[in-house]
């Protein structure tokens, strides 16, 4: 085995791998894998140091392995040793990692892209109905024995009055507003327009008209509201003129707001409160992006004015911490970051992964690189 071994390139595992165990194995077979001991980013920067992960090519990380390495930011990414090459992330959202630090010192970077749509879509759409039709407080108000005022005897004494949540809203004909249409915004388009009837208008910081072209071959149209001209060159670029008229009209359009657009510094808190005070009144928003394209307290005063009447939330700006103005408000529907968790979906973000793993060690070269570093493929 020692001289087979040794010639095998290494490659450091953050994380554990769950699902693609085939994959994994097959993977094994072409590398050496090295697993960090450190249990803590402290420690885990002095086993780097040390030259424990020393002559590892690539770094397979999945996103829980933040609560042991920390973000990948510029302290990270330097204390890494210089032959490692590539981050290989699982996941669509790569906002832990620092591109620029990881470009400035040649690592490129991979994702999970499309693997994520249909299952973030679908957690969407839940969210999306969930808020309109305030289930959340329906629900709420069952489990606490509120629900039509509790048991008989109750009522009858007297002692409990009926509480029921607010009627909902129906999704048909109202409009959705996607900020972000990338894969997920696209499956989303297709669910609303198909189940729920709704009309669909999105903005990105360039009009996508490939996209808009394979919506409407599958019979959904969806309207771009990114500035006056038809000209994807001209509007919409970043910190536009473009950009700010169209969000400005997203914002003034909508009923319902899904926002599905990566976190980087230029998205942080993209709705805050001027973007609320923009906005319908009464306005239901699903957030499955990033927590933090929302300021999250901004959220919670527009949410108790009554200017934003609902929203649905899988993510957070600080997870696992929640805002307590989130969590006592009934008009709040939230899950704990689910959007891709299901057997099928975990499977296919890790065999993808995986295939950037096979692909960097057989070929030199990713099949997903982010986005920033196409031009280092
Ligand atoms: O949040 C999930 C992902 O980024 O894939």
């Amino acid at each position: 085995m020692g001289s087979e071994e040794s010639q095998k390139p290494k490659i450091l595992l953050l994380g554990t791998i769950e699902h693609a165990h085939e994959a994994w194995r097959q993977i094994e077979a072409i590398a050496e894998v090295v697993k960090p001991v450190s249990t803590d980013r402290t420690s885990f920067l002095e086993e780097c140091a040390s030259g424990a992960f020393s002559s590892c090519l690539l770094a397979y990380r999945t996103f829980d392995s933040t609560s042991l390495t920390g973000p990948l930011d510029q302290t990270l990414i330097s204390s890494l040793p210089p032959s490692i090459k590539y981050i290989i992330h699982v996941g669509a959202g790569y906002d832990a990692i620092s591109i620029p630090a990881c470009s400035a010192r040649g690592i490129r970077v991979s994702n999970t892209p499309s693997a994520v749509d249909e299952a973030t879509a679908d957690c969407a759409l839940f969210l999306l109905l969930g808020a309109m039709r305030n289930f959340n407080a329906g629900m709420t108000a069952l489990r606490s024995g509120e629900w039509r005022g509790g048991s008989k005897e109750e009522v009858e004494k007297g002692e409990k009055k009926t509480v029921m949540p607010v009627l909902g809203r129906d999704p048909r004909g109202k409009t959705l507003g996607i900020l972000g249409m990338g894969g997920i915004g696209k499956c989303l388009a297709r669910k609303v327009a198909g189940a729920f009837g709704m009309r669909v208008k999105y903005l990105n910081r360039k009009r996508d008209v490939e996209g808009e072209g394979e919506l409407r071959d599958s019979g959904v149209e969806v309207e771009w509201v990114g500035g006056t001209s038809e000209s994807s060159d001209d509007e919409g670029k970043e910190g536009g003129n473009g950009f700010e008229e169209g969000l400005k009209r997203l914002l003034q359009e909508s009923d319902v707001l899904s926002l599905n657009l990566p976190l980087n510094p230029q998205t942080r808190h993209i709705i805050s409160h001027n973007e609320f005070a923009l906005m319908k009144r009464g306005i239901v928003i699903i957030n499955t992006a990033r927590g933090a394209v929302m300021d999250e307290s901004a959220l919670v005063d527009a949410l108790e004015s009554g200017q934003v009447h609902s929203v649905g939330l899988d993510v957070y700006e600080n997870e696992p911490e929640i805002h307590p103005g989130l969590l006592a408000n009934p008009n709040v529907m939230l899950v704990p970051h689910m959007g891709t968790w299901t057997v099928e979906t975990e499977t296919k973000m890790e065999e993808w992964a995986i295939s950037n793993v096979r692909m960097a060690i057989e070929e030199g070269r990713l099949r997903s690189i982010v986005p920033e570093q196409r031009g280092m493929q």
